[in-house]
């Protein structure tokens, strides 16, 4: 390994920085966050729904830390995603993802960005029932063509035919991301108003709960 993926100096040290954050959220943050405990709110979805940019906004309203796996994992590499794909492979890219992932969970509460590939393995969407309330952000191929195209940092799509990869996605991956705990339309409307969305169904969610809707 060349590389640790559970304890990068930097995700340390950042993490620290946001115990801070977390004590201040639990003194006067947002009702949602004060009902998390320690669970976090985890993003997930095809490329392009929205998980790094909504999250990060959606933190921002909940006053909770974000992080963003694809970020974490390219601070752990010392290399961009495309890099890692290049030079090691998809599947150690997938490795240090699950690994990355496992320990941002036990650093809870924050919002966590996911890339599109990751609540597609077992152990992880596992881990993710167990820490946290997982959030499908759900759009249309092409909404979400029109997103990707603004840039070309996703190495799945760097081919000849990126909206037939994505249909192919969509078959894949939809029943999977279908289990989520919820699903959220992330439209073609202002990021704040998919936040809005987001910070309602999960009102919902704490309502239902303590109707002991969620046991089992
Ligand atoms: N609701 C939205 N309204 C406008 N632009 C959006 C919205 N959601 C995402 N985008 C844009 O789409 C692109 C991809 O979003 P991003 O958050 O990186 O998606 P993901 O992390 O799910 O791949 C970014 O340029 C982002 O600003
Ligand atoms: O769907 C995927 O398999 C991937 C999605 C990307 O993240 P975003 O979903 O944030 O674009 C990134 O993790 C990598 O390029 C692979
Ligand atoms: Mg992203």
């Amino acid at each position: 390994m060349l590389y640790d993926w559970h304890m990068n100096s930097i995700s340390r040290f950042n993490s620290l920085d946001e115990v801070g954050g977390q004590n201040q959220a639990s003194r006067r943050g947002h009702p949602i966050s004060r009902q998390l405990g320690t669970r976090s709110l985890v993003l997930v979805g095809l490329m392009g729904a929205g998980k790094s940019t909504v999250g990060r906004r959606l933190a921002q309203t909940l006053k909770l830390p974000f992080r963003d796996a694809d970020h974490e994992i390219e601070a752990a590499a010392g290399m961009t995603i495309p890099e890692i794909f290049a030079v090691h492979g998809e599947d150690h890219f997938r490795d240090g993802e699950r690994r990355v992932i496992a320990r941002l969970l036990q650093e809870g509460p924050m919002v966590l960005a996911t890339g599109g590939g990751a609540f597609m393995n077992e152990e992880t969407r596992q881990r993710v029932s167990e820490c946290a309330i997982s959030i499908w952000l759900k759009a249309d191929l092409d909404v979400l063509m029109r997103r990707v195209r603004k840039r070309s940092t996703r190495p799945l799509l760097q081919n000849a035919d990126p909206e037939g990869t994505m249909r192919r996605l969509m078959e894949l991956r939809y029943p999977v991301y279908a289990t989520a705990d919820l699903t959220i339309d992330s439209h073609e409307a202002p990021h704040d108003r998919v936040v809005a969305d987001v910070v309602k169904a999960l009102a919902d969610w704490f309502d239902r709960d303590k109707q002991g809707g969620h046991e089992g």
